[in-house]
């Protein structure tokens, strides 16, 4: 089945009531159901384009009538099994929040409401009809991505870290790891969570937009029915992205700007993985950015509904006309039906009852399709202690008088390995746990896992606070055993260098797309990109200067674009038109559409050409030698100055690469690596899941016109986060396999 795409043109708002409309609502082939939207040529007002949807709702559509037709009918395909997603997208102010959220009055309330109240209206008559055997719980996890970070919006912002929570992969979905779940009764209990947490939520005015939203905001609605040992978990998930905006109408501040070019960027990495779905491309872009990831659109099975919402007015025909475009291709996009399994349940181990109540340790299990992973943590408000720092916590938290009981306690997803939680834990570390404890203090085998993930994260809590102090961390107390005193030192280095690398590699992601946009003729995207480096490299005064060029160039452009149209004005008001105008490709979301009648791909040989990236033009040499992260894309430079690492490599397995000739074992290795096949390349020795998701998105980053791929093992060493050493282990194993 494929996305089913419906359009919602919103009312005018009461400011606007003398303003121009050129949207229209029109119906098809049959006279009846409205499922085209018309609107001019912005070149040429006497042309009208068109695009047809699955359903479109004009201005006097009721919240009622919308949830009727586009998200009731598939209630009953979520209590069989089905995941559903609903999501709105839109340019911002035209009405995404209202159609999700909608107002407090009961005509205003919106799809998220209404959902909530079809699931608790279905699941009671489920119970009643089985005469009591099936039991429906609900759970809900919500959370928003700032920024490109995803936070929790069931803990207020001041308990959120700088970092966000992490994404991770599992069984080909995402989750977020440590994000809450909060059992929710009955209607009463969701409003009240519902407002609360949207309190939590990133808004702020916009010219365009009195109550903007500034994150892309997902609510997870977990629909869990429990007969005998038997259990269905399904998920629908009500996404209200955030709006693109056109910052020359906004008049955004500095920070209201640095979230619009992460919206904008999100959006714009959305439209191309719609492309690329579209082309049939092997590779689709949805590493790019955190929204993508976790929407997975046409990797997620079950249903998925997009709302496009549109303003009528004049203002926003550009916005529009890119919003209709993208949206209209997403229409294409199969999404695979594929119901959850029944699952058994299994009795609770007794070994992970810390406080009384049966707490079962499952951070990371592949349950349901939640990007959840505390399914039984129902945790109440406060019962949360602030993360100052994302470890892999699977802690289990105290009930709340409401949560304990509500939410199952033991549910296994068939999908997932025969194994124990533990078993499929990586991070559960049982080997280090059963480790001899030479010391003698304290066995490991008195401490639960619980217990040794709480003193990490307190250890951690600690080194952050005493970093913050700048001072230094007290010594770790001598109760511990050695194993847990290895991991917390391990972490407390991560904690140390991992926020400074984290950010550089982000800004080097900027740059890398700077380059990639500029390099396609995509100026303004690629100013966007330069832009949203600046806060990662203060003071670079080359890419000041590279800013201000582009913006210098686009400037000109757009004067000549302006000269050319009054020109071809002229022209056309003396020679009567003869040829049909053809249809523009209205720009992306993300494109500033002056760009857009010059957009083709083209490569620039004047001073200000990108390959400047490949030398120090933008940073000084200095700034980056040390830079691991940056070196592989210096390519250029590398070859007058060739990293430590390269030259005095003495191993005999990176001599092939000298006279570019590969042995087979190397030829095999490097096949793995191109294949970009995170399950092939985290089977490699010394590759990790980590270190195979990282190579994957940096070769994703990589030019196809520079090649794309990893060609000698020279090359694979300069990756950033691998190291000769992972090379030669990962190169030891191939050995190992082909021998
Ligand atoms: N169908 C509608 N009926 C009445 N008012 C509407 C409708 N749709 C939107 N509005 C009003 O339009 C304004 C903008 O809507 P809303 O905040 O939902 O836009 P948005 O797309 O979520 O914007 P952003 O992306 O900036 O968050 C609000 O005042 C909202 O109440």
């Amino acid at each position: 089945m494929s996305v089913r795409v419906v359009a919602r043109i919103r009312p005018l708002l009461d400011k606007e009531l003398d303003k121009d409309t050129i949207v229209r609502a029109e119906s098809g082939g049959d006279g009846k159901t409205m499922n085209i939207v018309r609107i001019p040529n912005p070149k040429n007002e006497a042309e009208e384009f068109s695009f047809s949807f699955n359903g479109v709702y004009d201005m006097d559509t009721t919240q009622e009538e919308l949830f009727t037709n586009e998200v009731a009918p598939h209630l009953k395909s979520l209590f069989q099994g089905l995941d559903v997603t609903i999501f709105a997208y839109g340019v911002t102010g035209t009405g995404k929040t209202h159609t999700m959220r909608g107002g407090l009055k009961l005509a205003e309330r919106g799809v998220i409401p209404r959902l909530l109240s079809g699931i608790y209206r279905r699941g009671k008559k489920i119970t009643k009809d089985s005469g009591g055997e099936t039991e429906v719980t609900v759970t809900l996890s919500y959370y928003e991505i700032y920024n490109d970070k995803v936070y929790d919006l069931f803990e207020p912002p001041d308990k959120r870290s700088l970092a966000g929570l992490p994404l991770r992969e599992k069984d080909g979905k995402t989750v977020v790891v440590g994000l809450s779940e909060r059992a929710c009764d009955d209607l009463k209990d969701f409003e009240r969570l519902y407002i609360e947490a949207n309190n939590n939520r990133s808004t702020a005015g916009t010219k365009l937009n009195a109550q903007s939203s500034r994150s892309h905001a997902i609510l997870m609605v977990k629909v869990i029915q429990t007969n005998g040992d038997e259990t269905l978990i399904s998920t629908a998930s009500a996404i209200d992205l955030a709006g693109s905006e056109d910052n020359r109408r906004t008049e955004n501040n500095k920070e209201r700007l640095v979230e619009s070019a992460s919206i904008n960027k999100s959006l714009f990495v959305l439209s191309s993985c719609i492309d690329a779905i579209g082309r049939g491309d092997k590779r689709i872009p949805y590493r790019e950015s955190k929204m993508t990831r976790i929407l997975s659109l046409g990797q997620n099975n079950g249903i998925t509904i997009m709302i496009l919402n549109l303003a009528p007015l004049r203002s926003y025909h550009l916005d529009t006309l890119s919003s209709l475009n993208v949206s209209s291709r997403a229409k294409r996009i199969e999404v695979r039906e594929i119901e959850n399994e029944v699952v058994f349940t299994q009795p609770p181990r007794k070994t992970a009852s810390i406080t009384g109540t049966s707490i079962q340790r499952q951070p990371l299990r592949p349950l349901a399709n939640a990007h959840n992973t505390h399914v039984n943590g129902a945790s109440q408000k406060g019962d949360k202690p602030a993360k100052a720092f994302s470890v892999y916590s699977d802690r289990s938290k105290p009930s709340g008088p409401r949560s304990s009981g509500t939410a199952p306690q033991s549910i296994r997803r068939t999908n997932s390995t025969n194994k124990r939680p533990s078993d499929s834990n990586p991070n559960s570390r049982p080997t280090k746990m059963a480790r001899p404890n030479p010391t003698g203090v304290r066995s490991n085998a008195e401490l639960s896992a619980a217990k040794i993930e709480e003193m990490i994260e307190k250890k951690v809590q600690e080194a952050l606070a005493h970093r913050a102090l700048d001072q230094p961390a007290p010594k770790p107390p001598t109760d511990i055993s050695e194993a847990v005193q290895r991991r917390l030192e391990a972490l407390e280095r991560k904690i140390e260098s991992g926020e400074a690398e984290e950010a550089r590699a982000e800004g080097l992601r900027f740059l890398l797309m700077a380059k990639q946009h500029k390099e396609r003729g995509e100026d303004s995207s690629a100013l966007k990109m330069y832009e949203l480096a600046v806060p990662f490299f203060p003071g670079q005064e080359k890419l000041q200067k590279k800013i201000e060029n582009l913006r210098a160039k686009i400037r000109a452009k757009r004067e000549e674009a302006a000269r050319a149209s009054a020109s071809t004005i002229a022209e056309s008001r003396k020679a009567p038109a003869t040829a049909p105008i053809p249809l523009p490709s209205p720009p992306t979301a993300f494109e500033a559409p002056e760009e857009d009648c010059d957009s083709k791909p083209r490569r620039k040989a004047n001073a200000d050409s990108d390959d400047e990236f490949n030398g120090s033009a933008v940073f000084q040499q200095e700034d980056y030698e040390d830079d691991d992260s940056f070196s592989y894309k210096s390519s250029k430079a590398k070859k007058h100055k060739p990293s430590k690492s390269a030259t005095k490599s003495s191993l005999k397995i990176f001599a092939d690469d000298t006279d570019g000739s590969l042995t087979p074992r190397t030829r095999h290795l490097l096949d793995i690596v191109n294949s970009r096949d995170i399950a092939m390349i985290k089977g490699l020795s010394g590759v990790g899941a980590k270190k195979a998701r990282d190579l994957v998105e940096f070769l994703e980053l990589q030019n196809e016109d520079e090649g794309g791929n990893v060609r000698t093992l020279q090359q694979l060493i300069m990756v950033p986060g691998l190291g000769k050493r992972s090379v030669e282990r990962a190169y030891e194993g191939v050995s190992a396999l082909l021998v």
